[in-house]
């Protein structure tokens, strides 16, 4: 469980739309693309994908590097020998069905329709070439032919083959209840073991059901008989039953209320898988390209007592050692890392405070590994003020032949604030340095207060003036 919560440790909402979202984008690519050959292609690609990482995590580099080769030699071969089904599946949906909505497979065909418009068209010795495809799609394997969607009906089949039909020449293809093309052109057969009396029309029934799944029928505009081409076999037809039996053969029994549960189940564990995919690529993201970084952070001081003052304290910045995603350590800014430290239990005198996880705040998905130092000594004073006479700080030496007869400062005095200890011993305050080399004659100099230690402060913050009197030195 330990590590299950620590792979999901730091997710963040934006992590749950990410992975919700491509889910879903792969789950319409499956939805999109099944029933055809490209579908099972992705899913080799996501074999060896996952074949890949499995290689990476067991540090086997040249694998991993095979896999990586592999991958990418095979997404080109799917666009180029896949290119006919790709933009099929394209050209036939509209904006609205690429993004929502299931197409649900249409199970039930009427196998009495279609068998009893064979019979006809073969007692009428009109030929025809009727396709019906199973799982595999057709448009890697065939050519041309115009798209349909007409209901199947006896008249519409028997009229399709009509000799005088534009359409009549080529397959026809019907998927549930509908016919979805017509004048398809099927890949020939190469076979040498079939009778010699069959021409390019059984060739081409019997070259298509050696490619895929389909289930094709042929009736001869020669001979008036009808022949059934599935998986590399070759059914002669004597009777309309024999046909019916093998045509609910190939669609399976009871199909219709099969085909809809089946495809529900079918659609949920697409959904599913594609959730687990897309969250594994996330984890292998996420956690798989971890990396540290250390921050130094400057530490805030929250709830101190008015009455008190922070002197000193061990450190004023705390390093902190974090892990996290390599995208979200460096995306960090420093200002979204808080260390507060409450000083409302705090006393006058040095005092000893953990810095812990409890008094940092680290943006969603980072986590801290250390904390540097993780104690910090803060002493506190009581503020008091106290009157302290100013004293000018001269530096350097007068001209010659003058001298200072005195100096006063304007105030005499300042009121100092500052922390109890650090005031005890401090008599009197100074001024910035005055230099003494140029004065020869009496005047006033606008100073500062030297404040030290610096946590002293001034009630007021007047400037000071000394006046100073100089007078020659009278001579002996
Ligand atoms: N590759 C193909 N795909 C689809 N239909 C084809 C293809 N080749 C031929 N046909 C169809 O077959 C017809 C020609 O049939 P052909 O006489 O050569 O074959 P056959 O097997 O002897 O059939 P039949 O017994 O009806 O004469 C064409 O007019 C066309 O409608």
């Amino acid at each position: 469980m330990e590590p299950l919560f620590y792979l999901f440790s730091g997710f963040r909402w934006q992590d749950a739309l990410d992975i919700l979202l491509n889910s879903y984008v792969l789950f319409r690519l499956y939805v999109l693309f099944r029933g055809t050959n490209v579908i099972r292609a992705l899913l080799t690609i996501c074999v060896l994908w996952v074949a890949g990482q499995a290689a990476v995590s067991l540090g086997l580099i040249i694998t991993n590097w095979a896999m990586q080769g592999i991958i990418t030699v095979a997404a080109l071969v799917i666009i180029i020998v896949f290119r006919n089904e790709i933009s099929s599946v394209f050209q036939t949906k509209d904006l609205k069905s690429f993004l929502w909505g299931i197409p649900r497979h249409q199970f039930h065909t009427p196998l009495n329709i279609i068998a009893d418009s064979v019979w006809a068209l073969a007692q009428k010795k009109i030929g025809a070439l009727i396709v019906l495809p199973l799982k595999q799609g057709l448009a890697s394997v065939v050519q041309g032919g115009i798209s349909l969607d007409g209901k199947l009906s006896q008249e519409l089949l028997v009229s399709a083959f009509w000799p005088d039909n534009p359409i009549h020449d080529g397959a026809i293809v019907i998927q549930g209840d509908r016919i979805i093309s017509a004048g398809v052109i099927l890949p020939l057969s190469k076979r040498k073991d079939l009778p010699s009396f069959f021409g390019t029309r059984h060739r081409a029934a019997s070259g298509l059901t050696e490619l895929t799944d389909a289930l094709v029928i042929v009736v001869s505009e020669e001979r008036g008989k009808v022949t059934l081409f599935k998986e590399n076999q070759v059914y002669d037809i004597r009777n309309r039953l024999a046909l019916e039996k093998l045509l609910q053969d190939h669609a399976g029994d009871d199909s219709t209320k099969k085909g809809v549960r089946h495809q529900t189940i079918e659609l949920i564990t697409a959904g599913l898988i594609s959730l687990f995919c897309i969250t594994g690529i996330w984890l292998s993201f996420s956690r798989g390209m971890e990396t540290l970084a250390t921050h130094e952070i400057p530490v805030e001081f929250i709830n101190p007592d008015q009455k008190m003052e922070i002197i000193s304290s061990s450190a004023s910045n705390i390093k902190l050692l974090i892990s996290g995603a390599k995208p979200l350590i460096n995306a960090i800014k420093p200002e979204q890392i808080n260390i507060k430290l409450n000083l409302s239990q705090s006393v006058v005198g040095v005092n000893k405070l953990s810095v812990t996880k409890a008094n940092i705040l680290l943006p969603p998905g980072i986590r801290l590994k250390k904390i540097e130092p993780s104690e910090l000594d803060i002493t506190l004073d009581t503020l008091i003020k106290k009157e302290l006479p100013i004293q000018p700080n001269w530096m350097g030496k007068l001209p010659m032949g003058v001298v200072m007869k005195e100096a006063k400062a304007i105030p005499k005095t300042v009121r100092v604030i500052g922390g109890s200890l650090a005031l005890k011993d401090i008599s009197t305050i100074f001024t910035k340095q005055i230099s003494l080399d140029n004065l020869t004659e009496s005047g006033t100099a606008t100073v500062d207060l030297v404040l030290n230690p610096a946590s002293l402060k001034l009630e007021n913050k007047n400037k000071i003036q000394i006046h100073y009197l100089i007078s020659k030195k009278p001579v002996l």
